[in-house]
């Protein structure tokens, strides 16, 4: 990793709410995928981890959330709520999935059943991991709605994702992911297939409910230009190990490893935090 040191204190003092990655490995099939990942992930930030294609950014959100090809070895270390999650028996991950740790993907229909409306698909969830009545689950998932910022959202419940446009298909998946009320959110590409008109929104969503709900967000993108936009910090990953790591403003603004330095000359027109419209409201 570069010289910077990492942006909050490590070890002890870091707060459960959160995740430490410490030297987390993952092979499969025998081929190193994860080659020592040190990452945190503090409550109440967006932690935005940037690389090439196949650096490992997916399979390190994939592996917090307990998801991996079953070839493979997972070694090293993720702490969440005072607990190993590594070597963690299946039964007790697939809880801690979906309610205490959730995650959105980049193309929105894929965690959504086509056929099942959107009440369905929120209260299911919520009936499923917090055995709630059918009418309480209605009421959540129409708090949900509006946390998210669907319009109408009772008459949003009555509709099937292909009425919606993808940015409100992102939102409602996100409410689905909330549903539960997780404090760790991973968000693979969230705005990747998105029109660039409806991206900031997004973004701008997933900063606020950070902020409001003091949500542990990490934020997977190969996007510097969303990074910029809205992450706390930026950890960079290369060759399944993670390169340098620090403040965003630090990372993109006076990057030390030479392949971030390569990757921020890749961004048009060198655009650096102040360049990018903020998605802190
Ligand atoms: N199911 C799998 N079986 C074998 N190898 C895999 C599997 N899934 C991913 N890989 C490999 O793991 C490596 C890391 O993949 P990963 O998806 O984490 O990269 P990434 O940084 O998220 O890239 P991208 O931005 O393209 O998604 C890649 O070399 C990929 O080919």
């Amino acid at each position: 990793m570069s010289q910077r040191s990492a942006p909050e204190p490590a070890g002890g003092t870091f707060s459960p709410d959160g995740v430490l990655v410490s030297g987390l490995t993952l092979s499969i099939g025998g081929t190193m995928i994860l080659d020592g990942v040190d990452l945190e992930v503090p409550p109440g930030q967006v932690t935005g981890l940037a690389g090439e294609s196949g650096s490992g950014k997916t399979m390190t959100g994939m592996a917090i959330c307990g998801l991996q090809p079953h070839n493979s070895a997972v070694g090293g270390s993720i702490r969440f709520a005072g607990r190993e999650l590594v070597g963690m028996a299946e039964r007790e991950i697939n809880r801690l999935r979906g309610a205490e740790i959730a995650m959105i993907f980049q193309d929105p229909s894929a965690g959504l059943h086509p056929m099942i409306s959107i009440q369905g698909q929120l209260t299911d969830h919520l009936r499923y991991h917090r055995g709630v009545s059918r009418s309480q689950a209605r009421e959540r998932a129409i708090e949900l709605l509006e946390q998210v910022r669907v319009p109408d959202p009772a008459g949003a419940l009555k509709r099937y994702p292909h009425q919606f446009s993808g940015g409100q298909l992102q939102r409602i998946s996100i409410a689905a992911a909330l549903a539960c009320g997780p404090k760790v959110l991973i968000a693979d590409e969230p705005t990747t297939a998105l029109d660039v008109t409806v991206q900031a929104g997004v973004l701008r969503l997933l900063r606020d409910l950070c902020d409001d709900l003091g949500l542990a967000i990490i934020l997977v993108t190969h996007d510097l230009g969303v990074m910029s936009a809205v992450a706390d910090t930026v950890a960079v990953m290369r060759n399944g190990k993670v390169v340098e790591n620090g403040r965003r403003y630090d990372v993109i603004r006076n990057p030390q490893h030479p392949y971030t330095k390569a990757l921020i000359e890749a961004l048009p027109d060198h655009q650096g935090p102040s360049d990018h419209k903020e998605a802190r409201s």
